[in-house]
């Protein structure tokens, strides 16, 4: 069998347009635009792609953004100040310190330190609880598109053998959370797995977040099982792969995510919501 592709870049547009339309009702209601602030630290050139396509998305769906490029010497002291700048400035809904960051600087405090109300990464120990207690407010934005994602496409999750490989605070762990919600059957698979292998060949569902080029091998897809490739990896040539081998892959799975293409659009798109849903939510207390 042939997978059918899953064209994330199409539904991330449909849902920028519906926002585009949300945030146009505000305007016309007398309202304000929703904003978000972006602190990218250092030189990174991913980051620098990311951080661009996050501006050009806010563009897109009228969202203030507000970015702020600060030099790779910049102290923990100084980020911290200037997050409580932006946690007391009620005319901005959303902040957004882009990973990774420099080794002088501790992510988890940073994490911390930023407003649950406009945590809209979703990486808040206070927003990673509420979805762990099924209560989600902010929800992580890659899991959340992941999820956004397998809707549109129509993919009935109840029920589901989900495998998720990777276990980061930002992707896996998160993705794991979200899965169990949508009452799939969930395992999670990372560096200590004893088989890797046992475990995709029985996923209906296989998630993979590992950033490994080639880690999923195309035979261990379950025949017409759904995969979703959350894997980004940069090759020698300049191209961009997942971690899953697609060119074999998609031969036996019933549904595939590309990449680029796929997850990606997703993350951006998702940022975009949560930052509209921040203000609606401070609006309401
Ligand atoms: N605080 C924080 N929040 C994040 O959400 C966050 C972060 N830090 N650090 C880095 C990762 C990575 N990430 C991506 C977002 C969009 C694409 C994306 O648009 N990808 C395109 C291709 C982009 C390209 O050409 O490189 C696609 O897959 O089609 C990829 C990766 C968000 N991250
Ligand atoms: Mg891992």
């Amino acid at each position: 069998m042939t997978a059918q592709i899953i064209n994330g870049k199409a539904i991330a547009d449909s849902m920028l347009n519906q926002i585009l339309l949300r945030v146009k009702t505000r305007l016309d209601q007398g309202k304000r635009a929703p904003a978000l602030a972006v602190i990218l630290i250092g030189n990174d050139p991913a980051s620098s792609i990311y951080v661009r396509n996050k501006r050009l998305a806010c563009e897109k769906v009228g969202i203030r953004s507000i970015v702020y490029e600060l030099p790779a010497s910049t102290s923990e002291a100084e980020l911290l100040t200037m997050i409580n700048g932006l946690n007391a400035d009620d005319a901005i809904d959303g902040i957004l310190v882009q990973s990774p960051l420099p080794p002088q600087i501790d992510e988890k405090l940073v994490i911390e330190h930023i407003s649950a109300a406009k945590d809209v990464d979703g990486f808040h120990p206070y927003n990673i609880g509420r979805l762990t207690v099924r209560q989600p407010t902010l929800r992580s934005c890659t899991p959340f598109g992941v999820i956004k994602m397998l809707q549109a496409t129509g993919i009935e999750l109840m029920g589901l053998d989900a495998v998720v490989i990777g276990v980061s605070n930002h992707v896996g762990r998160p993705m794991a959370l979200e899965l169990l919600l949508a009452g799939c059957t969930v395992t999670c698979c990372h560096r200590h797995t004893k088989d890797l292998q046992a475990n995709v060949e029985r996923a209906d569902l296989l998630v993979v977040a590992a950033g490994k080029a080639g880690l999923v091998k195309g035979e261990w897809i379950k025949p017409g099982g759904v995969v979703i490739d959350i894997g980004i990896n940069r090759l020698a040539n300049g191209s961009l792969c997942g971690d899953v081998d697609f060119a074999t892959a998609k031969e036996r799975a019933g549904w595939i995510t590309p990449v680029p293409g796929g997850v990606g659009p997703m993350t951006i798109a998702t940022l975009m919501e949560n930052t509209l849903l921040a203000l609606e939510l401070r609006e309401t207390i």
